[in-house]
């Protein structure tokens, strides 16, 4: 659980020169000094091979902000905590210098030995970092000890495993921070509060009143300058194996007990045990992989996945996923959560359906328009809230319907922005809460379940990629995942809050 104080905390980032730093923590950090949820007790550490001084850093740290911001303020006193050791993660000698500055600025600011470690670098750092933070003394200190570590926790259960011995060999299971940025977001973490908050939804919250769940995360933008790092996860386990399914496990899982962490974790790893694995033949019946071929983004041609930087021009890599999940418990049994997610799709948006079952006899049906469905419509991004779909009497003499939808617009209720998920996670780290992060047992069982999928797509070339076509929706066999069970997929732009 959260403490209400404010944490003083060393905060020692490593890749402090790298994108995510600038484009997502630096940022973060400022509003919660802004918000004054960082206080003034704290100091923070930029570490990377870069050559800098603590003066080039403060500079970085202030066009990112600033550029974040969008506007010119005098950041001074914030940036006055930054500092930089320049260090090469895999020099022993140079962690003795760290540990020194480390110390040096523990008694300056008064931190009571309380650090934070950010690994903000590429995955095969990770064991060896942690290491080095306990074998050359930085985390023996008598304050709290916390290990904040980025996607991808491995790249398979085997690597996951040898990665979380290593990393478990310096910090406690607790003291591990695994990032998974969705449930960082405001209408991530809503689920919970949507379903457990409302005497409306949770009875009807199972098998009895819900047809099917449809969750979709698509991007517009294609591969970038990632692909080194692409070409060897695909969308599968880059957005599946973590975010995907952890918006399944926040739909599915029984109510908590009580809203501790371990409670929460200890539901939604019951979700990943009771989801129905799907290996061998079964693949191609549950999941279907899509590659992007080229096409038209905003009026502009984009090349083919296989024409990107970096891309093997016969990659086999998946940029597209759709899947249909089953999850085998009494509450769920018969009821599809389908998921797909992809790169170069026709729009930004991650939203969920939730599709409920039919009335059992329609006394309208001899009217012009058969019965929509009751859908809850959760807004993920870019715009956050939730649509209930009903029916009504359409205004005049006659007893037609027509479909309603109810409204709920969060950024437009709670101010401009609502936080950015890395703010909150970085504000929960800070004061010790790890319930919006991943536990190991839910890596471990995500693993597990991927890692069936992969193993049939890694040995069979799919020969028909490109499937689909820049600024489309993926292929056409995500369309037939749905309908061979009587669905489709929910348009997810005929369902933005703006367009009701
Ligand atoms: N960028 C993003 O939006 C997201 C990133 N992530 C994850 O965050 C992590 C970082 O990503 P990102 O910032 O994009 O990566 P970048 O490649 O931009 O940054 C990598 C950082 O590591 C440093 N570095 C590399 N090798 C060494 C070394 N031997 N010793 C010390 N420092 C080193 C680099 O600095 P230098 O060259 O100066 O040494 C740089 O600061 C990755 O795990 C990624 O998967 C997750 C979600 C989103
Ligand atoms: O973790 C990742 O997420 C992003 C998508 O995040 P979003 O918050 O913009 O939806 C994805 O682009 C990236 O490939 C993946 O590594």
């Amino acid at each position: 659980m959260k403490s209400k104080e404010t944490p003083s905390s060393l905060i020692m980032i490593f890749g402090a020169t790298g994108d995510l730093a600038k484009r997502k923590l630096f940022p973060s950090l400022y509003h919660l000094y802004r918000k004054g949820r960082l206080g003034n007790n704290f100091a923070v550490i930029g570490t990377a091979r870069r050559p800098w001084t603590h003066e080039e850093l403060k500079e970085n740290v202030k066009d990112s902000v600033l550029t974040s911001i969008g506007k010119s303020e005098n950041i001074d006193e914030f940036v006055s905590h930054f500092y930089y050791q320049a260090h090469d993660v895999k020099n022993t000698e140079s962690y003795i210098e760290l540990k020194k500055l480390a110390d040096k600025l523990d008694e300056q600011y008064s931190l009571n030995g309380n650090r934070i470690f950010y690994l903000a670098m590429a995955p095969e750092f990770f064991g060896t970092i942690a290491e080095h933070l306990k074998t050359d003394g930085l985390n023996d200190t008598k304050g709290f000890k916390r290990l904040v570590i980025e996607k991808p926790f491995g790249h398979d259960l085997e690597s996951a495993k040898t990665l979380n011995a290593q990393i478990r060999k310096a910090f406690n299971e607790e003291e591990i921070y695994r990032i998974d940025h969705y449930l960082g977001k405001a209408m991530v973490q809503n689920i919970e509060v949507i379903r457990f908050a409302n005497a409306l939804f949770e009875p009807l919250w199972n098998n009895r009143y819900i047809s099917n769940i449809q969750i979709t995360s698509s991007e517009v933008l294609g591969v970038e300058e990632r692909a080194r790092y692409y070409e060897t996860s695909g969308a599968l386990r880059d957005m599946v194996q973590n975010h995907m399914l952890q918006m399944v496990a926040l739909l599915a899982m029984e109510p908590p007990i009580k809203l501790s962490t371990d409670e929460i974790r200890s539901e939604k790893v019951r979700v990943f045990r009771a989801l129905r694995p799907i290996e061998g033949d079964h693949v191609k019946e549950y999941f279907v992989r899509g590659q992007y071929g080229s096409g038209q983004i905003d009026g502009k041609d984009v090349p083919a996945y296989r024409n990107e930087l970096n891309v093997d021009p016969a990659s086999n890599t998946e940029t597209f996923v759709a899947g249909k999940l089953m999850i085998d418990n009494f509450r769920w049994a018969g009821v599809p959560f389908y998921i797909r997610t992809g790169k170069r799709m026709e729009t930004k948006s991650t939203k969920i359906v939730i599709q409920f079952k039919d009335i059992p006899m329609n006394l309208y049906y001899n009217t012009d328009h058969q019965l929509a469905p009751n859908l809850l419509v959760i807004h993920i991004q870019p715009e956050e809230g939730i649509t209930l779909h009903l029916n009504a009497k359409k205004s005049g003499q006659h007893m037609e319907t027509t479909p309603v939808k109810l409204n709920f617009s969060n950024t437009s209720t709670h101010g401009i922005n609502t936080p950015e998920a890395y703010e909150k996670l970085l504000d929960d780290c800070l004061r010790g809460d790890a319930t919006n992060f991943a536990h190991w047992d839910e890596v471990a069982l995500s693993w597990n379940f991927v890692d069936k999928i992969s193993e049939v797509w890694e040995n069979k070339t799919q020969t028909e990629f490109p499937n689909y076509a820049s600024g489309t929706m993926g292929p056409k066999a995500s369309d037939q995942l749905l309908e061979k069970d009587g669905f489709f997929w929910w348009p997810v732009t005929d369902l933005d809050i703006d367009n009701c």
